[in-house]
């Protein structure tokens, strides 16, 4: 998989060198390359934003440099097996299925936007060339795309076939299929008394039904408790 960063910030993604993406990158399973989005511009002071047309604060990114990225960076033919990732407040809320589907993608772009946001132009012609995807991570604002991206890349990453040492962890985490759409259980370790608080006795009881049930039920009631949202959809094992 091959992963493009786009941004007027690309040193954000230095980050992924160190991190579990890291480890991905170094044994071939994913090729991280950031791009400065100012390398596409001709001016003396590297302009990437105007003024909105129709008025309004805050300032718009210009069309001309994505375009140009684009043409180098991804080239000038029609590919839907490229997935180009707008993360924008206006954008669909990303989802672990999401992660899942983008895992298997083998090239994706992010265009992390600035200022009030890029040129609407800018997503259109991405939408006539390659698979877009406007997602956003919450109903909260930042400053750009650039953390939004990374967020992303480390939710679809650890999906990759290959990159988790122990893919059976993936199968109890929260939103994984394997959890029926519920949110994980409480988890412990040893030791079993800390500061006055114990591990609950049935997991130390080696009755694995007894646990099984303990944990399901726990799942159940945080998840009523903390996302009713979810206790209605199909996928989850309550209504
Ligand atoms: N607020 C933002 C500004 C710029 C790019 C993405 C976002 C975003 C994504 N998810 C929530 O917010």
């Amino acid at each position: 998989m091959r992963l493009d960063y786009l941004s007027i910030f690309p040193a954000y993604f230095d980050v992924l060198d160190i991190s579990l993406v890291g480890k991905a990158a170094i044994n071939g399973l994913v090729e991280i390359h950031a791009h400065d989005l100012r390398d596409w511009t001709h001016d003396r002071h590297r302009t990437v934003d105007d003024t909105p047309c129709g008025g309004g604060a805050g300032m718009v990114m210009k069309p001309d440099p994505w375009g140009e990225a684009f043409d180098e960076i991804i080239g000038t033919e029609s590919d839907p097996s490229v997935h180009v990732i707008f993360p924008a407040p206006s954008g669909t809320p990303f989802t672990q299925s999401a992660a899942a589907e983008l895992s298997s993608a083998q090239r994706i772009v992010f265009c992390c936007g600035r200022y009030e946001g890029i040129d609407h132009r800018v997503i259109d012609y991405a939408r006539s060339m390659w698979t877009v995807h406007e997602v956003s991570l919450g109903d909260y604002v930042l400053n750009g795309g650039e953390v939004a991206a990374l967020a992303i890349t480390e939710a679809v990453v650890r999906l990759v076939p290959g990159f988790m040492g122990n893919p059976e962890s993936l199968a109890e985490e929260s939103f994984s299929a394997g959890q029926d759409g519920l949110l994980e259980y409480p988890l412990f370790t040893r030791p079993v008394s800390w500061r006055g608080l114990d591990v609950p006795e049935v997991l130390m009881s080696g009755h694995h039904g007894r646990i099984a049930s303990w944990r399901r039920d726990e799942s159940v009631r945080l998840t009523r408790e903390r996302r009713p949202d979810l206790t209605d959809s199909d996928s989850s094992g309550i209504h």
